[in-house]
């Protein structure tokens, strides 16, 4: 007899207002197995996802786990019905320890409470059991983001978790980590436990799942087995047309030296060396990749060039001088030379998360003449323009009055990218363009900087995804430790050399 599913959703719904997230969907997740679902930005996964993890309750619709109606009003409730959640922000406290995080919360009653050290017995064994190698006693803040991630699903192992949900998982992990992750899900799955996955990546769907779900507009529009379909068609499923799955860019054409770095240096409020003597060059017309894993120096590079940081060294733009500390060297000084910035973390840098769309599409340039009447900011303006871009972008809703926050990840990503593109600078500083955003939009905005790179414009791209930088880049730096440890042409490297060189070791000759 064939086991009920571990999941089945029935006929769910979820609005906010007059977006209806989620519509009538149905879905079944058999036990022992991995189901990705994927979708454009804004389909409605993360909703789904929550509703299941008792975040936001559904208006209607019900919820089986293991066959038997289940109700989530909240995340106790989750992981009472044995559900596991591993978000894209990790909610570890940082300054506690590995065993603290994974027994805070879980604590028994004071009269059966587990002594720390059977706690610590139980953990070591569930991390042999599944390959974590992680340390009991170290602090989270010291630990990778690999390990924290890792520190999450022993989080969710030792509630007893069956179903693991994992909401993009490998956005901040580096190659040998999501392998390292995937060999831990399929040991999970050996188990007998159920996984869902989201992702924007289909490579991870071809690679580790079971069966795949699509979401479209609110709708689970398709569920296939993963063996009986192909990257292209699940791209075509998702986004309705044909979709090109690499970047289409004549070679590059560069012309006078644009940005000029030497010598960059720049030391932390602990004493560190974040940079120690960075030396690079961009072109007008050229796409400069940073690659490298996060941490190792590259967001340091855009703070301090974008204006935020202060360094030592020397940094010209169109062979002028600029400011690297102190005044005439901050981000509106910079705006003002032709540098605009867009931040590799959207939600601490690039958006004020309260404040709706047209204000955030303003910000920074809202003392452009275009956006002012005399003195007073001209709103309405800047409303229009606002429109005009979320037209452009496909921002999803179309709505310059609806607050950054309520946006979908790949959605804000996009408001910020309007902004900073449509600026028409003379240095793009970019990072991470595409985290989070789906298949659909990632060929749009890679065209998009393609477009810029042919109008002559400076592109340096920071990007942890090394087929973004191998794709994008007319050269490829890589940063390890604060250095560049060298550059090479993305027709003559590949991403196991990169690799290398990004862990620090010298890949081959140049
Ligand atoms: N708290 C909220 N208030 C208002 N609207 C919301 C809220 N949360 C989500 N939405 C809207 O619901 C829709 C679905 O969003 P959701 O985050 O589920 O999409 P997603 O498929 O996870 O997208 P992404 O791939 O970009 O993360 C979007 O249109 C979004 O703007």
């Amino acid at each position: 007899m064939t086991p009920p599913p571990a999941i089945e959703l029935r006929r769910i719904c979820k609005s906010f207002g007059p977006v209806q997230a989620n519509k009538d969907i149905s879905l079944k997740v058999m036990p022992g197995t991995i189901h990705g679902i994927i979708g454009e930005n804004g389909a409605g996964k993360s909703t789904l996802m929550s509703i299941l993890y008792g975040f936001y309750k559904a208006d209607s619709g019900e919820i089986l786990i293991g066959g038997r109606e289940t109700q989530i009003p909240d995340s106790q409730a989750a992981i009472k019905a044995g559900i596991g959640m591993v978000f894209q922000h990790f909610k570890l406290v940082e300054n506690f320890s590995v065993l603290e995080n994974v027994v805070l919360g879980a604590e028994d009653g004071s009269f059966l409470r587990p002594t720390l050290a059977r706690a610590r017995k139980h953990l070591t064994d569930l991390a042999r059991d599944y390959e974590m190698n992680v340390d009991p006693d170290a602090k989270i803040e010291d630990l990778s983001v690999g390990h924290q991630q890792r520190v999450e699903i022993l989080k969710a192992l030792y509630r007893e978790a069956n179903i693991l949900i994992l909401d993009e998982p490998t956005g901040v992990l580096t190659p040998a980590e999501a392998d390292h992750l995937f060999r831990i899900l399929r040991g999970l799955k050996a188990e007998g436990k159920t996984i869902i996955l989201i992702t924007h990546k289909l490579r991870e769907i071809m690679e580790i799942t079971d069966t795949v779900s699509v979401m479209r507009r609110g709708e689970m529009t398709d569920t296939v087995k993963t063996a009986e379909t192909s990257p292209q068609d699940l791209a075509e499923r998702m986004v309705g047309r044909k979709v090109l799955l690499r970047v289409d860019k004549a070679p590059a054409r560069p012309g006078k030296t644009v940005l000029e770095v030497k010598d960059l240096r720049v030391t932390d409020g602990q004493g560190v060396e974040r940079l120690r003597g960075i030396d690079l060059t961009v072109r007008a017309g050229e796409i400069l990749g940073i690659a490298g894993v996060a941490g190792n120096g590259q967001s340091d590079l855009l703070d301090v060039l974008g204006g935020i940081r202060a360094a030592t060294g020397a940094v010209t733009l169109n062979d002028a001088a600029l400011s690297l500390s102190g005044p005439g060297s901050d981000a509106r000084a910079r705006r003002r030379a032709g540098i605009t910035h867009v931040p590799e973390d959207r939600h601490r840098l690039g958006l004020i998360l309260d404040f709706k769309a047209w204000e955030n599409t303003g910000f920074g340039y809202q003392d452009l003449p275009k956006y002012c009447q005399g003195l007073m900011m001209d709103n309405r303006a800047l409303r229009e323009d606002t429109d005009a871009k979320m037209a452009r972008f496909d921002v999803r809703p179309h709505d310059p009055n609806l607050a950054a926050k309520n946006f979908s990840g790949g959605n804000q990503q996009k408001i910020v990218l309007a902004r900073e593109i449509e600026a028409d600078p003379d240095l793009l500083l970019i990072g991470q363009p595409t985290r989070g955003v789906d298949i659909g939009a990632i060929e749009f905005i890679h065209q998009r900087i393609v477009e810029l790179r042919d109008a002559g414009k400076a592109i340096l791209l920071v990007s942890v995804e090394l087929d973004e930088i191998l794709s994008l880049s007319d050269r490829i730096a890589v940063m390890f430790d604060g250095r560049i440890m060298g550059e090479r042409l993305p027709g003559q490297t590949d991403e196991t050399e990169l690799g290398l060189m990004m862990a620090g070791m010298e890949g081959r000759a140049a």
